[in-house]
């Protein structure tokens, strides 16, 4: 037992705070991160690397008088590939999900499919989770809510279910007020102001990982993914290198675009936004790769920070 820890704990023990673990989950597009980001206000920012050494990716933090949200990162769910990129997350998946303290089940309101039903089924029996039933402003007739949570009520045993809009802030307020007494009693975890753990880099690469999502859409290629091969910080500069890597000679076009306006496209917009979150100018430059099969290599998986 770590000695540290349990001090840490047992000073706050008394006061009735309380920390945990939390994942929110759910199919694509039902809103995880707008939740995420709505919790945690304006406080997406920057880092201290040292926690990456716990067992959990952190995203984001959440601190109140009474208690600390610590959200951790779980990857997407993938179905149709097997490969072993896939089967290193769904290992990932359940591993984060059984270690938690809370799940949050992310839903939309009116509407419950075999997507969210296959999410479900990945959160193992034990774990305590909260039902979310996001964008209830979409709903154009809300007596259609209490007859949906009835039937989606009898899919599991909710521990809370808490209807709201991560979009406009409705409810959210009431999601963190049941979901505090469900947490376990200890203090805290990180500091206040230790907004998540992840590393400038890390962003750097999330960020151009969101562009290069957003931006090629359908013809996003299996297996891509980003590396960041250089970051200097000089003054209030920061230059970053940065692969698109893919997995087939044939996928290098689609990324790069007609006379390669795609990626510029991709590397401005991410340049634009990194230089939003870092208060400072960004040299980002962007080239594309190919790493043949690496989606089915597990050690290249871990030199790209799968475990
Ligand atoms: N109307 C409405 N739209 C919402 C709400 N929350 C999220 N959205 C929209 O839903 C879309 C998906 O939101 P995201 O937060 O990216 O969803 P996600 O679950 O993180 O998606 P993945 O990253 O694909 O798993 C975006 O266009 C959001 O603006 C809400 O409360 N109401």
């Amino acid at each position: 037992m770590n000695e540290t820890v349990a001090q840490t704990h047992d000073d706050h023990a008394g006061e009735g705070f309380r920390t945990g673990f939390v994942a929110i989950v759910g199919r694509p597009n039902v809103g995880k991160s707008t939740l995420l980001n709505r919790l945690i206000g304006q406080k997406i920012s920057i880092v201290s690397s040292k926690a990456q050494t716990t067992r959990h990716r952190v995203t984001g933090i959440l601190t109140n008088a009474g208690a600390q949200f610590v959200f951790v990162d779980t990857p997407g769910f993938q179905t149709h590939h097997r490969n072993a990129l896939n089967r290193s997350m769904n290992r990932t998946v359940s591993q984060v999900l059984s270690d938690v303290d809370l799940v949050f089940f992310v839903i939309e309101a009116g509407r419950i499919g075999e997507d969210d039903r296959k999410v479900l089924e990945v959160i193992p029996a034990g774990a305590k989770v909260v039902l979310v039933i996001n964008k209830v402003d979409q709903l154009k007739d809300k007596a259609r809510l209490l007859p949906f949570i009835d039937q989606v009520r009898t899919l599991r045993d909710f521990v809370e279910i808490v209807p709201l809009s991560a979009e406009k802030g409705s409810n959210c307020d009431a999601l963190i007020a049941a979901a505090t007494p469900l947490l376990p009693e200890a203090g805290p975890m990180y500091d206040e102001d230790e907004i998540t753990d992840r590393s400038e880099r890390f962003l750097a690469s999330e960020f151009l990982r969101e562009k290069l999502f957003r931006l090629l859409g359908d013809e996003l290629p299996y297996g891509i993914a980003v590396e960041i091969e250089k970051f200097e910080v000089e003054g209030n500069l920061r230059r970053i290198h940065a692969a698109v890597i893919v997995d087939r000679a044939g996928h290098k076009g689609i990324v790069i675009g007609k006379g390669g306006e795609k990626l510029k496209r991709i590397s401005s917009e991410a340049r634009v936004e990194l230089e939003k979150l870092f208060d400072g100018k960004v040299f980002l430059e962007v080239w594309v790769k190919v790493k043949s099969g690496w989606a089915d290599d597990e050690r290249a998986l871990k030199s790209l920070g799968y475990e």
